[in-house]
């Protein structure tokens, strides 16, 4: 008897199937007990295997087969059992299964939402009131915690206009500014994620142990005995005062995936974490007569997107010197593939940091890159698997550029060059000037400001405006065409004005912000900042005693730079562009302060406004911005997706709160555009 391939393929296959059965145990017990292992990417990765086999095998799945099973027999506290299981979701990642998903239910309505990550709450009513929430546990029993979710978690209201049995089920979260607030505050110990961090929360023993620590529900699923709720989902859930996920209905798959990609830009802008969206039938008998799968709904699909977070190997820490002299600990890491792009460095942040999360060279860490953020080493997720080889990070005490002893200032220990000669500082320093956001010498890159500060041409940003073509030609690669092109573009250069200037001298604590204030302030050259003393500047909105020291000591020291670039026609007066546009005193928001929060939209095309242009149509109806709710503000200006914190603040002070919907008419008629 021959034994055929066939055979062979599906023993391995089977050894394969158990093998990865097993593991997935593990690392599901591991995360809900609040500790993961891996990274959510890298855990799907091994479902998604397993997964294929079983479709390729069906005889050999394994018993019981983990993908059937939801949550982990996690340890329940108070084990409550849920009144009808609380599913995990399908999974798609490609256009063709959204298709498939309309196909399916042909003609019927489809909502399409954000996929929060936060963990999922049953909240149960009686006759009106809050009697019960539960966590989700193995999808079949959960745990009470009725106690901690009353007293930390927003948006679930204790009373609702609705008799009989309700059952509403949505994502408790913990908002992105929460998360950071809080590891703020307490640098000593850092929460991980967002989602880990909402976990661990509902774990708590005694809610004021973690009363910093405050979630947000958004609801996504409505059960009720009564015939009287709407049968749409979203209204349904509007209508008992639940802030519900932002759900968009769709008719056919293209609207959807236009929906789908619109979430998936907006991520980074929204306060909360989200790694998907949610496709599900609109209406809700409809979504229930779909029924279920062993362990999903038929009646929706998650569309995943692109991982936020991996776990890799951290194979070195360097320390970099930055412009302000402040040397930096940066990851270099074993290639990775998250949020998008491969990552190479991240940042460890400050020795404090290093400490508090217990991260060495060696160590398998969890890399977080969330849209423009630069990415970081978010912490060591499985500390059993050291071997003994790590090595601890050493902080250096000598600047890795010049060599001079270096100074620890601050709470968090952060690591200083105080040396104004140091070669690392002055390349960072020059590199800032020319950047875009300063005299923006677009035609000198980095590395060929580098390579004239090692030739000695260029040691302050004034050194760029005596530069000549034929010390450029000098150079090896720099030919007839690029030597002019630079010259152009350092003689642009010359127009920077007093708001430019002030930035690209990259004086310590003087933000961009704090350059327009001034300018906004009445000041008309760098030398009148330079000398107005600190008295003057702190009467400046927003600029407090520390700002004005900063500023004050640095252009002191600098007085001699402002002089040579003065020498070589360089600007340094206020210019049309630093201040606000002139302002009819009927605009519609004249004399008013306002804060804008959330995605804004133009209602006449739909599509989306950065903030800095919505800023701008505001200053030129007149309103003067600030950055966050105070007593002095007049208005909050509310877009799409508004952070509860910010609405909260806004109520307690007493401060309007105005749709963009209407400000935009107030626009429009008035012909601000
Ligand atoms: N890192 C690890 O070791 C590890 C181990 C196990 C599981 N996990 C992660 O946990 C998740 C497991 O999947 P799962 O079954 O818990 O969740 P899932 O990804 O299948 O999605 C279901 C969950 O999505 C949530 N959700 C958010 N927004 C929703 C919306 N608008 N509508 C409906 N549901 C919404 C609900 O909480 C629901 O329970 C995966 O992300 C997986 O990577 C990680
Ligand atoms: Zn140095």
């Amino acid at each position: 008897m021959s034994v055929g391939t066939g055979t062979l393929c599906a023993v391995n296959a089977g050894e394969r199937i158990q093998e990865l059965a097993d593991r997935v145990m593990v690392l599901r017990d591991a995360y809900y007990r609040g500790s993961p292992l891996v990274a959510d990417a890298e855990y799907d990765a091994i479902e998604d295997e397993l997964r294929t086999l079983i479709e390729a095998n069906p005889e050999l799945a394994p018993d019981p087969n983990p993908l059937e099973q939801v949550g982990a027999p996690a340890v329940l506290h108070a084990p409550i059992r849920h009144s009808r299981p609380m599913l995990s979701l399908e999974k798609a990642t490609r256009p063709e299964q959204v298709v498939a998903f309309f196909d399916r239910f042909g003609g019927q309505p489809v909502v399409v939402m954000p996929k929060l990550d936060g963990l999922s709450l049953a909240l149960v009513y009686q006759d009106g009131r809050l009697s019960r929430a539960i966590t989700r546990g193995d999808g079949t029993t959960g745990d009470d915690v009725t106690v901690l979710v009353r007293a930390l978690v927003d948006g679930v209201p204790d009373r609702i206009p609705a008799d009989g049995r309700v059952e509403v089920r949505g994502e408790a979260v913990m908002l992105r500014s929460t998360f950071t607030a809080y590891n703020t505050a307490h640098p000593d110990r850092p929460l991980i994620n967002p989602r880990g961090a909402a976990a661990g929360t509902l774990r708590a023993k005694d809610p004021a142990t973690v009363a910093e620590r405050r979630l947000r529900f958004f609801a996504f699923d409505l059960d009720t005995s009564t015939d009287s709720a709407a049968t749409d989902l979203h209204e349904g859930l509007r209508a008992l005062g639940f802030d519900a996920a932002d759900m968009r209905h769709c008719d056919d798959a293209q609207a959807a995936q236009a929906v789908i990609a619109e979430i998936e830009q907006q991520r980074n802008e929204l306060d909360y974490d989200l790694d998907g969206a949610v496709l599900r039938l609109a209406n809700r008998d409809a979504y229930a007569a779909a029924g279920t799968r062993s362990s999903s709904p038929r009646g929706a699909l998650a569309y995943k997107f692109a991982a936020e977070e991996k776990t890799t190997v951290l194979s070195d820490v360097l320390w970099d010197v930055g412009k302000t002299g402040k040397i930096a600990p940066v990851a270099q890491l074993e290639p990775v593939f998250v949020g998008g792009t491969t990552v190479m460095r991240a940042t460890l942040a400050n020795q404090e940091v290093i400490r508090a999360r217990d991260i060495k060279i060696g160590d398998t860490v969890l890399v977080r890159r969330a849209g423009d953020v630069i990415p970081f080493v978010a912490g060591v997720l499985d500390a059993s698997k050291r071997t003994g080889a790590e090595r601890d990070i050493v902080p250096p005490t000598a600047c890795p550029s010049c060599g001079q002893p270096v100074t620890e200032q601050g709470n968090s220990r952060e690591l200083f060059c105080t040396n104004v000669a140091c070669p690392a500082q002055t390349v960072r320093r020059l590199v800032h000037w020319a950047s875009r956001a300063a005299a923006d010498i677009e035609a000198v890159g980095p590395m060929w400001i580098e390579r004239l500060a090692e030739a000695g041409l260029l040691e302050h940003p004034s050194d760029f405006y005596r530069l000549t073509k034929q010390q450029l030609l000098e150079f090896d690669r720099i030919g007839d065409v690029s030597a002019t092109r630079m010259i152009e573009s350092i003689d642009a250069g010359r127009q920077v004005g007093l708001r430019r200037a002030l930035i690209g001298l990259a004086i310590p604590m003087a933000s961009e912000g704090t350059a327009a204030r001034l300018c906004r302030a009445g000041f008309t050259s760098l030398e009148q900042v330079a000398d107005a003393g600190e008295d003057r500047l702190v009467a400046v909105e927003d600029i407090g005693p520390k700002v004005a020291a900063s500023l004050t000591m640095h252009l002191t020291r600098l007085r001699p730079e402002l002089e040579r670039l003065r020498e070589r026609g360089v600007s340094l007066d206020v210019r049309d562009e630093d201040l606000p546009p002139a302002v009819a005193s009927d605009a519609p928001l004249a004399g008013k302060t306002v804060v804008i929060t959330g995605a804004i939209n133009d209602p006449r095309s739909g599509e989306k406004v950065p903030r800095p242009t919505f800023q701008r149509l505001c200053e030129k109806a007149g309103a003067t911005i600030a950055s966050s709710v105070s007593a002095n503000t007049d208005m909050l200006i509310t877009g799409a997706d508004v952070g509860a914190s910010k609405l909260t603040k806004a109520e307690k002070l007493g401060v309007e709160v105005v749709d963009q919907g209407d400000v935009w008419q107030q626009l429009i008629a008035a012909g601000v555009t």
